[in-house]
């Protein structure tokens, strides 16, 4: 697979990553890039991952082995037509959408079903931008392919294949089915997430002392509500039957709990946080699913200069590295704490033992 070309359209986080990816594990491969956004290209092309910018959807599609649509949902569909003109046989048309049935219509209406095989890796983050985009950011998470029958065997073999290779884990499934599930626990989630910041924010005083108090559990739910607003504008345009529907139960539950808080029904009260405590924690911990895991350690830094600083250096030269590091200060930490996040468990577990060798008060939590 070394020498393959392949093509993106839309370079920004999962693009980005993507194409990361591929380069790490395919050195030699061909990569060319076309996005809206020049400087995603020249950032691209000056860290070595593509080889190519591309102007426009050009002739040198009509080359690639593999392409990839990685702009917001509508905006992949939208391109269908002009590739169906360039297109190489024997090409695998894939998408990394977080909507599948509306891309699948067009594609049966353009009759480029043996050609396009749906993909969606569960991972990514509320960030967005080829900036943001990192080579590991999809590995250990499902990557749900959603091939029709028309696909030949051989080429979701190959498709297969390469999700492996940049570390996800594929999943097949009818697009469909793929809807309806993330519906429920990707697409339900963000307008959650995002209703309640916008609840507080006409609920909260002047003085913004709701915002400034919120504590560690709304900060956990809502951080989805930072992602892309065009993203998320397009994915309930496009999968907006299944999200109604399960927007309604989520209504009718919310409905229910009213009415326990109204009338003090303690068992039901009860219930409604064991039954969540119970399947919550049977939901696994590594990164598989859309919800990554994050290995966060909070530490008491002097307040000076270069505190944070040195607490970095120790890491580092431990070759433990950082994804995110800063003070939060939040009602469980009245004082204002230094919060470091990690990619994984295991450095986040090393890290704890290295800063306490160093005699800081850490919190694991
Ligand atoms: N953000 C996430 O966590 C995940 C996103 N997805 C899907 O990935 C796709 C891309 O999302 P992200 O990479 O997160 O967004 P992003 O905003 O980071 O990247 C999108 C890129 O597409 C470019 N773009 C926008 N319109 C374009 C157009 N008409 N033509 C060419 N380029 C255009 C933008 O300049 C940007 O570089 C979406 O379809 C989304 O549903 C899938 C899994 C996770
Ligand atoms: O940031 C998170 O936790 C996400 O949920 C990211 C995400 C966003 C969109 C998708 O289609 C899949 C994953």
């Amino acid at each position: 697979m070394n020498s393959k070309r392949i093509g993106f359209i839309g370079l920004g986080l999962i693009g980005g990553s993507i194409a990361r990816a591929i380069r790490r594990c395919f050195p030699s491969s061909e990569i060319l890039a076309y996005d809206t956004d020049r400087d995603s290209l020249s950032l691209a092309m000056a860290d070595g991952i593509i080889d190519y910018a591309c102007t426009k959807i050009d002739e040198h599609y009509g080359t690639c082995d593999y392409i990839f649509l990685c702009t917001p949902v509508s905006y992949n569909s939208g391109y269908l037509s002009s590739l169906k003109e360039i297109l190489r046989p024997g090409c695998i048309l894939t998408d990394v959408g977080s909507v599948k049935t509306d891309i699948h219509l067009k594609i049966i209406e353009l009759g480029l079903e043996a050609n396009f095989i749906g993909g969606h890796p569960m991972a990514g983050s509320e960030k967005t931008g080829f900036s943001n985009s990192t080579a590991h950011l999809v590995e250990n998470a499902y990557y749900v392919l959603t091939p029709s029958a028309k696909v030949p065997d051989e080429a979701v073999q190959r498709m297969r294949e390469m999700v492996a290779a940049i570390g996800a884990i594929p999943i097949i499934l009818g697009y469909q089915e793929h809807d309806y599930i993330t519906a429920s626990v990707s697409h339900l989630p963000h307008i959650i997430a995002a209703s309640l910041v916008n609840l507080i924010k006409v609920s909260d005083s002047e003085d913004g002392l709701m915002k400034t108090i919120a504590a560690g559990g709304f900060k956990d739910i809502t951080r989805i509500a930072s992602s892309s607003p065009v993203m998320w504008q397009q994915i309930c345009l496009t999968n907006g039957e299944n999200i109604s529907r399960i927007l309604g139960d989520y209504i009718d539950y919310l409905g229910a709990i009213r009415q326990a808080l109204d009338s003090g029904n303690q068992s039901e009260l009860y219930d409604l946080f064991y039954t969540a405590r119970e399947y919550r924690n049977s939901i696994p911990n590594a990164s598989l699913g859309p919800i990554k895991k994050v290995f966060a350690v909070y530490c008491d830094i002097i307040d000076e200069a270069g505190g944070i600083a040195t607490i970095a250096t120790i890491l580092a030269s431990n070759n433990i590295s950082i994804k995110n590091i800063g003070i939060i200060h939040n009602r469980e930490f009245e004082e204002g704490v230094l919060r470091i996040e990690f990619y994984e468990e295991d450095p986040s577990l090393k890290a704890v033992e290295l800063l306490r060798k160093y005699r800081y008060t850490v919190y694991e939590r």
